[in-house]
């Protein structure tokens, strides 16, 4: 086991993901002692599964004396979450947090930053459809990019150890602006989860027959999009609405390409589906040799 990068690390909802992270510190010995905050009856549960040291749900009372703090909540609590533990931010600390969206995560912390305390923003890409402290584990984030998007004057020092915890959690590191990680998933992840919700909701829409058909003969295609429009509803909502712009302008793209995809298919236009078919088939080929890579 490697030397500690953090006395204390606390993550502010212990989800899929924050549970995630703190099965991993652990682990790998990142931090020395992990805290989890989160509400109702979430932190008993983390307590209960044994992967953190402490929990509570006074956000206030977990940040106490942390060297890093990371929200992991739904990006929509980001302004809450942080003016319940501005004040209790330890001097020196860093925020850092684990969100799908980057830019209004940003602008939703910063207003609330104490001086003193550096921010540096993160996104594990790495996830499934579940959520919960149950449905998280430490190899989660193996083999997994993490993108980082620092403010452009935070101290380096306090970006590498954010950066070395995660490559400790087995990810590969990138840095970028929020603007542009925002744009790159709204084609990645956001633009699919929303085809996934939208075809998934047409289905569930059809007459009580043909909708019971549809789950009874799902193994056409069909069920790979349920698995993606099973996850978690608050956290989409979420995403959806901080991630609006970059989400409208893909989606209008989309929209136009469907398009000309309806006018082949009524005008008998085989080769241009043929042609379109065979560079999607490449693409599946190179996501899977990325993967492997
Ligand atoms: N699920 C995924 O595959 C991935 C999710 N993310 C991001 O990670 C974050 C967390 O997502 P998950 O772990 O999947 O969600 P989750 O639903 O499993 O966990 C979220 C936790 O936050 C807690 N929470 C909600 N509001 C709170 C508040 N106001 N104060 C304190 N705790 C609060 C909930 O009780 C819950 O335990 C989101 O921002 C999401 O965008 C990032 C990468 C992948
Ligand atoms: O389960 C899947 O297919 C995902 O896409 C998981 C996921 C969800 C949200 C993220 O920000 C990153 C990864």
């Amino acid at each position: 086991m490697s030397t500690p990068l953090f006395n204390r690390v606390a993550i502010l909802g212990i989800g899929l993901i924050g549970s995630s992270l703190a099965r991993a510190l652990k682990r790998e010995g990142v931090a020395k002692v992990v805290v989890a905050g989160d509400r109702g009856d979430v932190p008993a549960r983390a307590l209960r599964l044994g992967i953190v040291d402490e929990a509570t749900d006074n956000l206030a009372l977990a940040v106490r004396e942390a060297d890093l703090v990371v929200l992991a909540a739904p990006v929509g609590a980001t302004g809450a979450v942080m003016e319940i533990i501005a004040p209790a931010l330890k001097p020196g600390a860093i925020v850092s947090d684990v969100g799908s969206v980057k830019k209004m995560v940003v602008d939703m912390i910063v207003p609330h930053l104490p001086a003193g305390v550096h921010l540096v923003p993160g996104h594990p890409v790495a996830g499934t459809e579940k959520s919960g402290p149950e449905n998280g584990f430490a190899e989660l984030f193996h083999g997994r990019w993490c993108i980082l998007t620092p403010p452009p004057n935070t101290d380096p020092l306090m970006v590498e150890k954010v950066a070395e915890m995660w490559r400790r959690a087995g990810m590969l590191l990138q840095i970028m602006t929020p603007e542009h990680h925002d744009r790159v998933l709204a084609i990645t992840s956001h633009l699919p989860h929303l085809i996934a919700y939208t075809i998934v909701g047409t289905a569930a829409d059809l007459e009580e027959q043909l909708s019971t058909e549809v789950i009874k003969f799902s193994a056409a295609g069909f069920r790979d999009f349920t698995r993606i429009a099973g996850s978690d509803p608050v956290m989409w909502r979420d995403i959806f609405l901080n991630n609006r712009e970059a989400v409208l302008d893909i989606l209008q793209r989309f929209t136009e390409d469907l398009t000309a995809l309806q006018r082949a298919i009524r005008w008998g236009e085989g080769e241009r589906l043929e042609e379109l078919f065979t560079k999607t088939r490449a693409i599946r080929q190179a996501v899977i040799d990325a993967r492997q890579a």
